[in-house]
């Protein structure tokens, strides 16, 4: 349970800019669509957007359209009269009545039957609702917000989901980003998640741990950083360590090194695998693509990835290490580096980090960047067994 009820944490700009698109909508009375994958938080911002609306002191009613059975779906939403079915022993108002001069919030609306799809459509053109027995209609004035983390222009597609139903819904659009999306957001949230039960007050995160939150790739994004987070916790003495993350997180992640970057993962599987398109990065990060093609663009402009297009398809490779007399500028600690790797023969992260005095990720990400200019080579070894050693003939010294 949350302190501080409808509070959305986050300050990335992914986030900010959905919120400040969210604020603006609000102040209008159009159907707002909310997409987003699961547990993004599309409950949350429909929530805020009747907060932040005029109607903010009159009801919201949220539905989800996937949790009730479609042969109740339609009573539950438009009511009845007593006698409609066996059962209905009494008239009952429906959610769309419930929610009358209010909001209404239809989550999950992708899972809608289509039977109740047209019904839907003709309560949202028409403005009233008939319920299930009775004659006459009733007027509505109720605003409509939806959400699903389902495709609908692809369900449209497939005939699953009626397109002039989209139309209805989507007087606006608002896209939520995914977690992975929104850098340091993650430690926050996991703080804020920590520091909302009073069970766990007092718990802190350490540092290898928010390497290890940072570098996961959340696919239950922050409902599943919600869950992890406090189990971690009840595992965890005054601090949660990565090891404590590590044992609730259900998909591989190089736990034995969390500092792995983005741009280390991006690195070793080019150099596994030579070229890859974004959706094969995609899949072996487990990292949303948005993401990667953010990294990539930097490391293309930074020249240590190269990008071609083959057969229609955009490649990705490292590039060519540098060859002599194209000799690349190392900082001073970048030469250090190279001085004690040829000193020890072969070096880790670990090993480089506290011969610099540097924390492991800046130890790991110097290495990448040794290995992308072509100075270094890499072992083949993974996570924190990894070594690295000089690459002959390919740089001189300064
Ligand atoms: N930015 C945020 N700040 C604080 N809490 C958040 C934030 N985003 C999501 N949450 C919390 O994460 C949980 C999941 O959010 P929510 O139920 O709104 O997601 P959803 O996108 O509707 O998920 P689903 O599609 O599975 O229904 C909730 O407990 C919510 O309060």
């Amino acid at each position: 349970m949350s302190s501080k009820p409808h509070q959305i944490i986050g300050n990335s700009t992914a986030l900010k800019a959905t919120l400040a698109k969210a604020k603006k909508v609000a102040k209008t009375v159009l159907p707002v669509l909310i997409t987003g994958e699961s547990g993004t938080g599309k409950e949350l911002f429909a929530q805020f957007i009747h907060d932040q609306s005029r109607r903010a002191q009159k009801p919201f009613v949220a539905v989800n359209c996937a949790a009730i059975p479609a042969e109740l779906l339609e009573a539950e939403l438009f009511g009845y009269k007593k006698g409609a079915f066996s059962g209905a022993t009494s008239d009952k108002d429906g959610l769309f009545v419930q929610a009358s001069t209010g909001t209404l919030f239809l989550d999950e609306i992708g899972d809608m039957p289509l039977p109740l799809q047209a019904k839907i459509l003709r309560v949202l053109q028409e403005g009233e609702v008939r319920p299930v027995g009775a004659k006459a209609v009733q007027k509505l004035d109720v605003r409509i917000l939806s959400a699903t983390h389902r495709d609908l222009t692809q369900m449209a597609a497939d005939r699953k989901f009626r397109e002039d139903l989209i139309f209805r819904l989507k007087g606006y659009a608002i896209q939520l980003p995914a977690l992975g999306e929104r850098g340091h957001d993650i430690v926050k949230l996991a703080r804020a998640f920590l520091k909302s039960r009073e069970d766990f007050a007092g718990i802190g995160l350490s540092r290898d741990a928010q390497t290890l939150l940072m570098a996961y790739h959340w696919p239950g994004n922050v409902r599943e950083l919600q869950n992890i987070i406090l189990a971690a916790a009840v595992d965890a003495r005054r601090n949660i360590f990565a090891e404590h993350l590590a044992e609730h997180l259900p998909d591989a992640i190089d736990v034995e090194d969390p500092s792995m970057s983005v741009r280390e993962r991006i690195i070793s599987a080019l150099q596994e695998s030579g070229s890859l398109a974004l959706v094969d990065l995609q899949s072996r990060l487990k990292t949303p693509k948005p993401t990667i093609h953010r990294h990539l663009t930097s490391m293309v402009a930074e020249g240590d990835v190269s990008r071609s297009v083959v057969s229609g398809q955009t490649l990705f490779a490292l590039a060519e290490p540098n060859v002599e007399g194209d000799v690349p500028q190392l900082t001073q600690r970048q030469e250090q580096a190279v001085a004690l790797t040829r000193e020890h023969g072969r070096i880790t992260r670990q090993e480089l980090a506290e011969a610099l005095g540097i924390s492991i990720r800046t130890a790991s990400r110097e290495l990448s960047t040794l290995v992308a200019v072509g100075a270094l080579a890499p072992d083949g070894q993974v996570g924190r067994m990894a070594g690295y050693h000089v690459q002959r003939n390919r740089l001189k010294s300064r």
